[in-house]
């Protein structure tokens, strides 16, 4: 065991933490909530020691100022290790494999290049490997977070044996002969980091399946790590509480100004990220314009699309693209009184819940998800009552399959077709399923998600 230890009992560790900060027009540090789904989960979750990377310049000016807040640790990695880190490998890798969205001819071509963001990958995951170390106190639990952090079980157990090590991944886990597209090293090198915990979960059983598979083909087995599945619900309590504040309801006056009287809302809220699969979405709804012509003018498809990831150039492309196709809808079927399409894309928690509130119909039609929890939040919020047209490849579908209509996230054509019968639900069937989709989303809500994490780690 190491001869210096921390005081903190209970740990998580991401690449994003709760806040990030800018610094103001006065130079004064601003501080914003973290986007995206993971921290809305670990939000919740009191009494912990949150060790999480700084992401950018106002970030690192924080940590500089010595501005942080209560029971967060904000690491200042090396600008360029951790962009190596977090675009070049994290996120243009990894997540392009968990999520199968390499396409021929843009299939990765893994070079010397590769290698040098790969270094910069194991740098950033010792980094908070090193600082785990250093807060944790004696027989602490520590829980690491998702695909940025895959080596970090790995390296914490070498540098503190007596620690209980939990990884949980948030996003899909790849089928293993896509899984083995990555290099055969690095391949072997991410199970094994991962498999350095005592424990890994998963959102679904379907993505801890998928990993058994890789650790059975590749390295023969699990060796011995147990592996569990924590299917991430939504929080009513908060969400409820925060969607009837005042900043909401003036949102959802503007909202319903702007959509216009007597209109149904079709409603999405995601990152602008490919595999939320928004420009397919916006075809689909184009699809209904154009074949079912009754609902012209009688309906406004809400599209939120907060920015994502903006440094890789894909994901601006597909940003420009996003707002590209929606223009064009509007062009072609929009008329005096009606915009068919309204699109935003800048982040707005309260907005966003004000569209949940408002939405009829809510569109979640990922190519692939861990889970969705805007497909889990909306059920819940929703003041009348909304119909969710849900992907069968997020992992929400598994629990909330039944009650949703479900689509192949390709087919467009059923997507319209899909949108088309959510539209003319009788309203008491569509109350009856958001009621049941509600009661399915807030089964396993944040809380008590980690707290059982913590008792299975515990247990043995
Ligand atoms: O931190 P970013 O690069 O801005 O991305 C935001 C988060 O995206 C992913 O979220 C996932 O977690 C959700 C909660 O479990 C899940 O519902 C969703 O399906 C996932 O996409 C990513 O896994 C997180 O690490 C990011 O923070
Ligand atoms: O303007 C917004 C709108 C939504 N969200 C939250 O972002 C999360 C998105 O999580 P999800 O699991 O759907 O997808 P992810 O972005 O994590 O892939 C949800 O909890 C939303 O409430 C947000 O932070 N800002």
């Amino acid at each position: 065991m190491a001869s210096t230890h921390g005081a903190a009992e209970v740990l998580v560790a991401s690449n994003r933490g709760p806040v990030s900060y800018a610094v103001g027009d006065d130079g004064s540090i601003e501080t914003k909530r973290g986007g995206g789904g993971l921290v809305s989960a670990l939000s919740v979750v009191d009494d912990k020691l949150w060790v999480c990377a700084a992401l950018d310049d106002g970030d690192r000016e924080a940590v500089r100022r010595g501005v942080a807040e209560p029971g967060v640790r904000m690491l200042d990695i090396d600008a360029d290790v951790y962009a190596d880190a977090y675009n070049g490998v994290a996120n243009s890798v990894l997540w392009f494999v968990h999520h199968m969205l390499y396409q021929t001819p843009l299939e990765p071509s893994f070079g010397t290049d590769f290698r040098r963001r790969w270094a910069s990958y194991e740098a950033y995951n010792r980094a908070l490997a090193q600082a785990l170390a250093q807060e944790a106190a004696p027989g602490a639990t520590v829980v690491v977070q998702d695909y940025h952090l895959a080596l970090v079980p790995g390296m914490l157990r070498e540098l503190r044996d007596d620690l209980r090590i939990g990884h949980f991944s948030h996003t899909p886990w790849a089928p293993v002969d896509y899984f083995r597209m990555l290099p055969d090293d690095i391949a072997e090198q991410l199970l094994r980091g991962m498999l350095g915990a005592d424990r890994l979960a998963f959102l679904t059983r379907r993505w801890a399946d998928a990993f058994t598979d890789c650790c059975t083909r590749i390295l023969g087995g699990t060796s011995g790590t147990r592996i569990g599945v924590h299917g991430l619900g939504a929080d009513a309590d908060f969400l409820r509480e925060r969607a009837h504040r005042d900043d909401v309801g003036e949102r959802l006056t503007a909202l319903r100004e702007q959509v216009g009287e007597d209109r149904k809302v079709i409603v999405r809220v995601d990152r602008t990220e490919l595999s939320k699969n928004i420009v397919r979405g916006l075809h689909a709804f184009e699809l209904l314009l154009e074949t079912r012509p009754e609902w012209r003018e009688k309906v406004v498809h809400v599209a939120f699309a907060y920015p994502s990831r903006q440094d890789l150039a894909v994901y601006r492309d597909y940003t420009a693209e996003v707002s590209r196709v929606a223009q064009a809808i509007n062009s072609r079927f929009g008329t005096e009184g009606w915009t068919p399409v309204i699109l935003h894309v800048k982040d707005d928690f309260a907005r966003s819940l004000a569209a949940y509130r408002l939405a009829d119909v809510a569109l979640v039609n990922p190519i692939r998800d861990g889970m969705n929890l805007v497909a889990k939040e909306v059920p819940v919020v929703s003041d009348d009552g909304c119909v969710l047209v849900l992907s069968r490849e997020a992992g929400a579908y598994e629990e909330l399959g039944e009650d949703a209509l479900v689509v192949n996230p390709y087919d467009v054509t059923g997507t319209a077709a899909a949108l088309g019968a959510a539209l003319a639900m009788p309203e008491d069937e569509r109350a009856q399923r958001t009621k049941r989709l509600a009661g399915a989303a807030t089964a396993l809500p944040p809380g008590q998600w980690f707290l059982d994490q913590l008792e299975a780690l515990k247990a043995e």
